[in-house]
């Protein structure tokens, strides 16, 4: 075996905390896309099973026990009913906590890759029932597809079509837990969106996602102020039709109508920020 699998950035183009659980967790009604950027997951045959990660954020997860990529392969295993067996290795280009779910789309890419190097054959609907214990952002990153993400992140329905358009994803450098983020929101719930069936070109989504919001975004800048000066920046820049954070924070995105428009802007913005422009791929 020798397989790959692109594990791409994840934006949440809004946010609405709908609720909460008797659990604590929070009831969400979000749209969220792919793109960019991404991580990428390798795999090859082995007795046992083994991580190395490397790649420029690489070392910001030296310290992790406990990767979620293994935590992934071992569920799957579990589920499937095999020996964990696979030498993997995480090219790490994603910013860690940072509101664009990388660590989610890595233990969904690991359960795609893993999927098929096993001969499993486990269906979409059944790598989510895998997914979902280890996380609520991994669900919708198990496809990859634009989705819209209701209940904690586990009910996954269908996006409006999306017109082609451009994505910059901007994050200052400061980590945000996504806990601390959910205890420093205070206010109310908002109400779920009503989204068209499709939307004709980037302007018209910007301009009904302009009506909706991230409910993260306010306590976001409020513990880490740098996302203020990046929002700020890309609210200036020519061609940028919205700006709003991803997530629980760091990374911001602009909304641009082209890919090319998106990837020529990232040099306005200060090299120490990490920048990437692209596709919006899906
Ligand atoms: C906020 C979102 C939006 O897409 O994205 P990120 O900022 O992580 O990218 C996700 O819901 C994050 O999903 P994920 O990061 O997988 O969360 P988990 O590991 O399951 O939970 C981490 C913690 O976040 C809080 N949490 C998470 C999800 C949710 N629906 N309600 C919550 O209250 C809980 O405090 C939980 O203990
Ligand atoms: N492969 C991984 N990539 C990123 N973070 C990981 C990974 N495995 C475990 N983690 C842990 O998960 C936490 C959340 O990571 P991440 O998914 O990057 O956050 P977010 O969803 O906010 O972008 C990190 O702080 C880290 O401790």
């Amino acid at each position: 075996m020798s397989l790959r699998e692109a594990a791409p950035a994840k934006v949440n183009l809004f946010l609405h905390v709908t609720g909460r659980r008797a659990d604590g967790y929070h009831l969400l009604d979000s749209l969220a896309v792919f793109g960019p950027a991404a991580d990428e997951l390798r795999g090859e045959s082995a007795s046992s099973l083994s991580l190395r990660v490397e790649g420029p954020f690489g070392c910001a997860l030296a310290g992790e026990a406990d990767n979620l990529v293994l935590r992934a392969a071992r569920a799957l295993a579990e589920r499937g009913g095999v020996s964990p067996r696979a030498a993997l290795t995480l090219v790490k280009r994603l910013p860690v906590a940072s509101g664009i779910g990388g660590g989610s789309a890595d233990a969904a890419a690991a359960l795609r890759l893993l999927n098929r190097a096993w001969g499993l054959s486990l269906d979409e609907t059944e790598l989510r029932e895998v997914a979902l214990p280890l996380g609520a952002d991994i669900p919708v990153c198990v496809a990859s597809r634009a989705a819209r993400m209701g209940g904690v992140g586990d009910v996954i329905t269908e996006a409006p079509a999306l017109p082609r358009c451009g994505l910059l994803l901007v994050n200052p450098g400061v980590a945000l837990p996504t806990p601390e983020v959910f205890r420093a929101r205070s206010g109310g719930f908002s109400p779920p969106a009503a989204l068209p069936a499709a939307w004709p070109d980037a302007a018209a989504m910007a301009a009904d996602l302009a009506q909706l919001g991230n409910d993260l975004e306010a306590p976001a800048v409020g513990l880490r102020p740098p996302i203020g000066e990046v929002l700020s920046a890309l609210r200036a820049l020519p061609g940028c039709l919205l700006a709003r954070m991803s997530g629980s924070g760091a990374t911001c995105f602009g909304l641009f109508a082209t890919a090319e428009e998106a990837r020529a802007t990232c040099d306005a913005l200060p090299a120490a920020w990490w920048r990437e422009g692209g596709a919006l791929t899906g």
